[in-house]
């Protein structure tokens, strides 16, 4: 469905040499990506900011010419296919709106049925969907301008998936949303994603995004790919695993072992003890638990995807 080879792009910049000098540096923002991503698939594209994540995305939506590599994304070449391919994908940037400012939010759905010369009873049927899932019917009369973030971004994702897209590219989907229309916009993300009928392609700083929709992420730093799987590949890269927590009720005996776990931290307060499992499983070390001492409560602690990222950063940290 979409296909890079050896993808690149860069950015000639001025920047200052003396006192009224400028001299030009040439910026690799992507440098020689290659991916493919299945039809169907949901990737979450991540990167601290500069990695080149915006940038990718533009020359997969045709905005951008590459300076060197190859694209495709449907079958079509992005920039010279601009326009067939606009009827082939979604694409749902932060900044940028498809909407119109100062028409209601229904008039613009109904432009955009004639621009992209959709069927009738297409455009009816994605739009109740639509409607219905993302709960737009109180502000469907509403003008674009006067929306909340929250109500414009749940228009802009009807918006692009009105002409029924294979592929959807969305760029921080969720940046700047209270609590209720983050959840709204992943939910909807997740029913879509989970009918196998679009592949979707996402960038965010909110790492709940990519674990609510994501099953393969792809870490890019400095223009490179840096991590390309699953979660769980991430997590067993940086060896973080479950936590043990345990509140007993008295202290844990001196030299304590517990077969299955490393003890990582105990604290006065409610005797708690932490310990981190290995990959075997936690049933054996639970049962070892509550077999030794007493136990007032229990929990396991996944590991922290903030945590893993955050020390996948600072390792690919040189340029
Ligand atoms: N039009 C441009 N002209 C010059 N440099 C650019 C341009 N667009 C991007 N860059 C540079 O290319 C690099 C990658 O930028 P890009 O916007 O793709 O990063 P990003 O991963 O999307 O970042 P963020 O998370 O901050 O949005 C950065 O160093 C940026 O300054």
């Amino acid at each position: 469905m979409i296909q890079m080879r050896e993808l690149r792009k860069d950015f000639t910049v001025r920047v200052k040499a003396g006192r009224f000098r400028r001299k030009k540096r040439t910026v690799a923002a992507v440098d020689g990506v290659s991916l493919t991503i299945e039809p169907g698939e949901m990737v979450g594209y991540i990167g601290p900011n500069g990695a080149g994540k915006s940038t990718t995305l533009k020359m997969l939506t045709g905005v951008l010419t590459p300076s060197s590599g190859e694209v495709s994304v449907c079958g079509l070449t992005p920039v010279p296919q601009r326009t067939r391919l606009a009827l082939r994908i979604g694409v749902v940037f932060g900044q940028r709106s498809q909407l119109w400012w100062d028409l209601p939010l229904g008039e613009s759905f109904r432009l955009l049925r004639h621009i992209y010369r959709v069927p009738a009873a297409d455009h009816e049927a994605r739009l109740r969907r639509c409607r219905s899932l993302l709960d737009m019917d109180e502000f469907l009369d509403t003008p674009v301008r006067q929306l909340s973030l929250g109500q414009r971004m749940r228009g802009e994702l009807t918006a692009a998936l009105l002409h029924g897209p294979e592929v959807l590219f969305l760029d921080e989907p969720t940046i700047g949303l209270d609590v209720v229309s983050k959840q709204a916009v992943r939910s909807f993300l997740a029913e879509l994603g989970a009918t196998g009928d679009v592949t979707l392609v996402l960038t965010t700083h909110d790492l709940a995004d990519i674990e609510r929709l994501c099953e393969r992420l792809v870490v890019i730093d400095h223009g490179r790919v840096v991590h390309d799987g699953t979660i769980e590949a991430l997590h067993a890269r940086y060896s973080s695993r479950r936590s043990l927590v345990v509140d007993l009720e008295r202290p844990l005996p001196e030299g304590f072992e517990l077969p299955g776990a490393t003890l990582v931290a105990v604290t006065a307060e409610r005797h708690r003890a932490t310990f981190a499992l290995e990959s075997t499983g936690a049933g054996a070390a639970v049962a070892g638990l509550v077999a030794a001492v007493p136990v007032r409560d229990l929990s396991l602690v996944e590991p922290d995807i903030e945590d893993v990222v955050a020390k996948l950063y600072r390792t690919t940290d040189a340029p």
